[in-house]
């Protein structure tokens, strides 16, 4: 499955959107631009006007005259562009970020199980790849294309004003140019897009290769990845030699269609200066104008191309909007801190439900533990009850109000996930814990960094809490990562916390030291710990068994083991370990 790619109307409509939100600078760029080319057009009137007169017999007074206003063009035509020029970079800078801006904020809000049926390769070749053309696109592209379409749109007017009869010349590479155009256009943006979904592709395999590099070298896995890259690879290339091969074809009739009217207004030019219609003044004029547009019709077909591409990848980048939403917070507000799980079914293939109909009422304060073989469904269950995923049938609620109807950053402050892995972001200790509530103090952090027994070691720092950690600052051990991701829940104050076997990575010593150190932050909670190690449900208020996704054993401890089922199994044999 791929993330989803906006149709051409929504990328037109949105679009224009974007760039109406900015239509004060655009409208002075364009004028800015309309003004430039106007400059560039006079050089060859005037040199038009020179000619006439030194074949009709002028002073050189009249020539001065002339040079002098030339150069006085030529000046203030350098300036005007440097304005043009700097306006059109600034309003694409401006258009970007607010593009980059909004694209950010709708990918930190993917429902997670879109993401994770997508691949990570998509998301990563939209965010990079797909980013990157388009920002290019917009600090370069824009600007030249304005610049390019005012030059072209007035050096025709301009060609029409100096000789009309001559002019007509200008037009009989037109038909060309507007067959090859159109012949490309109709191919280049599907083109575009396979190339760009082959691009996400190979990101997926090369990231996938690169993250589980420890993996594949104990398996020997390292000939099928290379093959499978190489495979993808060569699809790449295929996809790139197509619009290679589609670009190729374009600039060759391109390239007829711009000599053919420089030809065309020097015989016809001729012809009419021989017929006493026009004079030798104007067909100059004509014929560098003719000369002059060329390289704009070149370098703006070369943009128009880009286009395409840039195209292409918005509608990729505005696709990531069209993901439906896997919650849609009903403004209900939940009336206590009960936490409720009926009839919950989980599939992550569609039909094959690794969850069944788990009914589970927790209640508020209690510590219950999940355990079970591996791949009975016990994180799944976990996904669930902390909101992660929406249930695929059934509900999960707190206070009565489903998880899936509460905003975001709400159902955070009722109910939340510790897993085993503790990204730590690049920045400073101080934004990590920040992630949790934005608006958090000194104090505060530093209370819940004493809660889960980190203050020692951040003291210790140099920088203390200003420190920067993460990938190329201060590697935090797997415990103190640990640390801080628990840190960040106090600053949350979830009534209910999912602990997804959160001690597992630690060694036994530091897991009971750090257990220790939280129960004082998991006291008053609702807590549901998925647990490896038995001990963890031995002094647990209630144990749960999963097996083949339903719980099938429910009951304190000292119950459980007296039924002498599946958890008397399980707990006898884990004390002979
Ligand atoms: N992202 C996923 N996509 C597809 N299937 C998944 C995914 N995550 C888990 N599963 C499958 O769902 C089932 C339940 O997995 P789950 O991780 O919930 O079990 P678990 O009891 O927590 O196991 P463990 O103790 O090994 O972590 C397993 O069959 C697993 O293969």
């Amino acid at each position: 499955m791929q993330l989803p790619v906006a149709d051409a109307r929504t990328v037109r409509t949105r679009s224009f959107a974007l760039l109406r939100q900015h239509s004060g600078k655009l409208t002075r760029v364009v004028a800015l631009q309309a003004l430039a080319a106007v400059g560039a057009l006079a050089v060859p009137w005037l040199l038009g006007d020179l000619v006439d007169a030194v074949s009709s017999g002028t002073t050189a007074a009249f020539v001065n005259r002339l040079g002098i206003v030339l150069v006085a063009v030529v000046v203030v035509q350098a300036l005007v562009i440097r304005f043009a020029h700097r306006d059109a970079m600034i309003l694409g800078e401006e258009v970007f970020a607010q593009l980059r801006e909004e694209f950010l904020g709708t990918v930190t809000h993917l429902p997670l199980s879109t993401v994770e049926r997508a691949g990570t390769g998509d998301l990563l070749g939209r965010t990079t790849n797909d980013v990157d053309r388009v920002q290019w696109m917009l600090r370069f592209g824009v600007p030249r294309v304005l610049v390019l379409t005012a030059t072209i749109l007035l050096t025709l007017i301009a060609a029409v004003l100096a000789s009309p009869m001559t002019a007509i010349a200008m037009v009989v590479g037109v038909p060309l140019l507007v067959l090859a155009t159109r012949r490309y256009l109709k191919v280049a943006t599907p083109a575009y897009l396979r190339n760009s979904e082959e691009y996400a592709r190979l990101n997926g395999v090369l990231t996938e290769s690169v993250e589980h590099a420890a993996t594949v070298d104990a398996l020997g896995l390292g000939r099928r990845r290379r093959v499978r890259t190489d495979e993808v690879a060569a699809q790449t290339w295929g996809t790139e030699v197509v619009t290679l091969k589609m670009r190729l074809s374009l600039f060759f009739w391109l390239g007829v269609a711009f000599t053919l009217p420089i030809a065309a207004t020097l015989v016809w030019g001729a012809f009419l200066v021989d017929a006493g219609w026009t004079t030798i003044g104007a067909v100059t004029t004509v014929a560098l104008y003719a000369m002059q547009v060329r390289p704009s019709v070149d370098e703006l077909l070369f943009w128009v191309d880009e286009l395409q591409v840039a195209l292409a990848s918005l509608s990729r980048i505005f696709g990531v909007g069209l993901v439906e939403p896997d919650r849609r917070p009903s403004g209900a507000e939940p009336q206590d801190e009960h936490v409720e799980a009926r009839q919950v079914r989980y599939a992550y293939r569609e039909g094959m439900d690794v969850l069944h109909d788990v009914d589970l009422d927790l209640t508020p304060g209690e510590r219950l533990a999940v355990v079970g073989p591996s791949g009975a469904g016990k994180s799944t269950l976990g996904r669930m009850l902390a909101g992660i995923h929406p249930p695929t049938g059934g509900r999960v609620t707190v206070g009565e109000v489903p998880l899936v109807d509460l905003p975001e950053e709400d159902l955070r402050s009722h109910v939340a996930l510790v897993t085993q892995e503790h990204h730590v972001f690049v920045g400073t200790l101080a934004d990590n814990l920040r992630l949790a509530d934005t608006d958090a103090d000194e104090v505060r952090m530093r209370r819940a960094l004493a809660a889960v027994d980190a203050l020692e070691w951040v003291d210790r720092l140099e920088n203390g809490l200003e420190t920067e950690v993460g990938s190329g600052g201060y590697e935090l051990s797997p415990a103190q990562a640990q640390q801080v991701a628990l840190a960040r829940l106090v600053l949350l104050d979830p009534h209910t916390l999912v602990l997804d076997e959160a001690t597992s990575l630690l060694d036994p010593r530091a897991a009971r030291h750090l257990e220790r150190s939280l129960s004082a932050v998991l006291s008053g909670r609702t807590v549901v710990a998925i647990a490896h190690r038995l001990h963890t449900a031995h002094d647990a208020d209630r144990v749960a068994v999963v097996e083949d996704g339903r719980i099938v054993e429910l009951g304190p401890h000292e119950e459980l083991v007296a039924a002498g089922k599946e958890y008397a199994a399980l707990w006898q044999s884990w004390q002979q370990e």
